[in-house]
């Protein structure tokens, strides 16, 4: 459970000569959920895009599961959703999720699709209409299905929940706790504070380029909340506002 599936090491980054990351230092453990928080602009994006090497920083280093982020196999337990996620028009619900899965090396079941499909929220007569027909949060629950269905080990999400309907957000919840019980972990960013108390074992706020703050929501507020009841929203702006 302890051993580190994502490492940042004083990881640097500019994009169009501004300062986005300003050392970067931050453990994601294998088998946790783990939230990165932070106002619009914060870096979050830009974070997990540096860990997939879509994005290169001037210094530090990446490591997943001990290995250099920029070889390519050491990518290969990752699986990532990004914040907008599109599947190609043209294709069908159910042909996306068949194609996924051959890439990922994962023979295509129908019991897992629908299983899959069930626990989101997605209608199973969904899975036969083109995605050009979908609806965003049905889009969203597509691009959810995929990244369980690879059966990779680390989930990187880019606020996941985004477009999702209240019982859509329970019932993803419910299958990333159940994806943890499997041993699989999930790096996710959120705005929805609630929901990284609910669900995220550990969380970190990235303010201003740098990480302010890495521990349990419940050790958050209990450093930043400022009273005894104080939300996870309220420890939050205050950290930020410090
Ligand atoms: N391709 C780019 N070129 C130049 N600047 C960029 C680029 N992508 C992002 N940025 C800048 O980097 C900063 C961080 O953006 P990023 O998308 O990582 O933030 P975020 O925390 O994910 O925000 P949000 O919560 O709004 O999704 C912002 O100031 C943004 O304008």
């Amino acid at each position: 459970m302890n051993a580190c599936a994502i490492e940042f090491h004083n990881v640097h980054l500019q994009l169009a000569g501004s300062a986005v990351l300003r050392g970067i230092d931050l453990q994601v453990r294998a088998g946790e959920l783990f939230g990165l928080v932070g106002v619009n602009g914060a870096g979050k994006t830009s974070l997990l895009k540096c860990l997939l090497d879509f994005c290169a920083p001037e210094r530090g280093d990446i490591a997943i599961f001990g290995q250099p982020h920029r070889h390519g196999a050491a990518r290969q337990p990752l699986s990532f959703l990004p914040e907008r996620f599109q599947a190609p028009y043209y294709l069908t619900g159910g042909d996306f999720l068949r194609y996924l899965s051959r890439l990922h090396d994962v023979r295509p079941d129908a019991q897992a699709v629908q299983q899959v499909a069930g626990a989101l929220d997605l209608a199973p007569d969904a899975l036969l209409r083109p995605a050009r027909e979908y609806s965003k949060g049905m889009m969203q629950k597509l691009g959810l299905a995929a990244c369980l269905l690879s059966g990779k080990r680390q989930l990187v999400l880019d606020e996941p929940m985004s477009g999702l309907d209240p019982k859509a957000r329970a019932q993803f919840k419910q299958v990333l706790r159940q994806a943890r019980t499997q041993g699989r972990g999930a790096l996710l960013t959120s705005h929805a504070l609630a929901d990284v108390e609910e669900l995220c074992d550990r969380m970190a706020i990235l303010h201003a380029g740098r990480i302010v703050f890495t521990g349990t929501p419940a050790e958050c507020r209990a450093r930043h909340g400022g009273a005894e009841d104080a939300s996870l929203e309220q420890a939050f702006l205050n950290c930020i506002a410090t």
